[in-house]
């Protein structure tokens, strides 16, 4: 059976080659980049004063003048004035342009101020103090976002300085989640004593909202026909389809099947792993699709360590942040599959992420991940992870 990093590998052999599109800078939060972003000016692009006082030229200050006439106001948004007594000063604002013969600022707070003379009260003055000169940060045609980037907050506040009203983002992929079986309602109805709602389809819309992505939500009943003709329509509308459930040994497991059926060439069924064993996993030219298994911790398990880093690598991101955690006690685990342990993970004041084992009662107790964050990845090469070791955690 195959290895959980081999199948890794396979799904992202597989990732989507999704379009470009445009969307304006206010809708671009969250988005990834696909065309470079560059300085259209120097950053800052004048020489620039840092903080609201008196500008004069330090010559004045070095033969020892510590009173100054004012000789008037340079404020933010004004052109560029001149002092044009070297022995006098402007009063000057916090992001205006240095006055032309200026070379220093004194803090309003480091001065007497009267209606026409300025006192410096201190003594440590330095040449060039307060001031941003200009391009020292950025230079003009600097690239200052990479294709690639996350947009987030920051990005797009750089992104608005430069004067993009709209940005070149990767387009997101259609995606529908489909849960499939009998025994299950939805959320509105009452389940009849042998029956249940379903809960996976939307766990996975909740998380894929995180990547910015709203998929739809289908069901489809245990017939082979109905499950042919639904699949056959929603491959035709989408880019990915997300299923869960029927994809195991049951006389009513009908997922693997069809989807070979239907043309979906089937690139691996089952992984070397407890929870989420019998995943299905299969592609056309330009569609994919996911079979999770339907047993709620498998599929979170499986849409955490497989799905979510699919979606993110075809959208052009890091397929996974690594991250990594102490396990806070030891555990064995005697069979020799990948065990994804779910745990809560801390932040301790030593700087370390420590995972608390939370096995709960097995892959049908989803309840129990309210408590846990995260799967901690234990590898199948060994049968005992002592207090303190480090393995990779998976998370939405
Ligand atoms: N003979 C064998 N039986 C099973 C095996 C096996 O290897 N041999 N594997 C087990 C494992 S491991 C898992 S996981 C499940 C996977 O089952 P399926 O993917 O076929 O899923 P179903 O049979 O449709 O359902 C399983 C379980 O999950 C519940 N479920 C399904 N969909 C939802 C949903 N949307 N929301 C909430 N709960 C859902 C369903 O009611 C069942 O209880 O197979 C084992 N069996
Ligand atoms: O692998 Mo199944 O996911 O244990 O219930
Ligand atoms: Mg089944």
């Amino acid at each position: 059976m195959l290895s959980v990093s081999d199948a890794f590998a396979i799904t992202q052999q597989h990732s989507l080659s999704l379009p470009v599109e445009t969307v304006p800078l206010t809708e671009a939060t969250g988005r990834v980049l696909r065309a470079a972003v560059h300085a259209d000016r120097d950053f800052p692009p004048f020489d620039r004063v840092a903080m609201d006082g008196i500008g004069i030229q330090f010559a004045a200050y070095a033969s020892g003048q510590r009173t100054f006439a004012v000789q008037g106001r340079q404020f933010a948004g004004q052109p560029q004035q001149t002092l044009t007594d070297t022995t006098a000063c402007l009063e000057i604002m916090t992001g205006a342009m240095l006055p032309a013969g200026v070379d220093t600022v004194i803090r309003y707070e480091d001065v007497t101020l009267t209606d026409d003379q300025a006192t410096i009260t201190i003594d440590a003055i330095e040449q060039g103090q307060h001031i941003h000169p200009r391009a020292t940060d950025r230079r003009a045609g600097d690239e200052l976002l990479a294709v690639g980037t996350l947009l987030g907050p920051s990005a797009i506040a750089v992104a608005a300085s430069v004067g993009r009203a709209t940005l070149s983002v990767t387009a997101l992929p259609r995606v529908a989640l489909i849960s499939t079986g009998d025994e299950l309602v939805d959320v509105d109805e009452t389940p009849l004593p042998y029956q249940i709602r379903r809960s996976n389809t939307y766990m996975l819309r909740a998380s894929l909202q995180a990547l910015g992505i709203t998929a739809t939500l289908h069901h489809i009943v245990d017939d082979e026909t109905v499950l042919k003709n639904q699949l056959d329509r929603l491959l035709a509308e989408n880019d990915v389809l997300i299923l869960s459930g029927g994809v195991s040994a049951g006389k009513a497991d009908f997922v693997p099947d069809v989807l070979t059926r239907l043309g979906v060439q089937k690139r691996f069924h089952k992984i070397e792993q407890r929870p989420g064993k019998p995943i299905w996993f299969g592609t056309t030219a330009d569609k994919t699709v996911f079979g999770l298994p339907g047993n709620p911790v498998s599929t979170v398990l499986c849409c955490y360590r497989y799905v979510l880093p699919y979606l993110r690598s075809s959208l052009g991101l890091p397929a996974s942040p690594a991250r990594y955690a102490q396990l806070a006690k030891s555990i064995a685990f005697k069979p020799s599959i990948t065990y994804f342990l779910p745990v809560r993970l801390t932040s301790e004041p030593d700087g370390r992420t420590v995972a608390h084992p939370l096995p709960g009662s097995g892959s049908a107790d989803f309840a129990n991940l309210l408590d846990a964050d995260a799967f901690m990845e234990l590898p199948a090469d060994q049968l005992e992870f002592g207090a303190g070791e480090a393995f990779p955690v998976w998370t939405k």
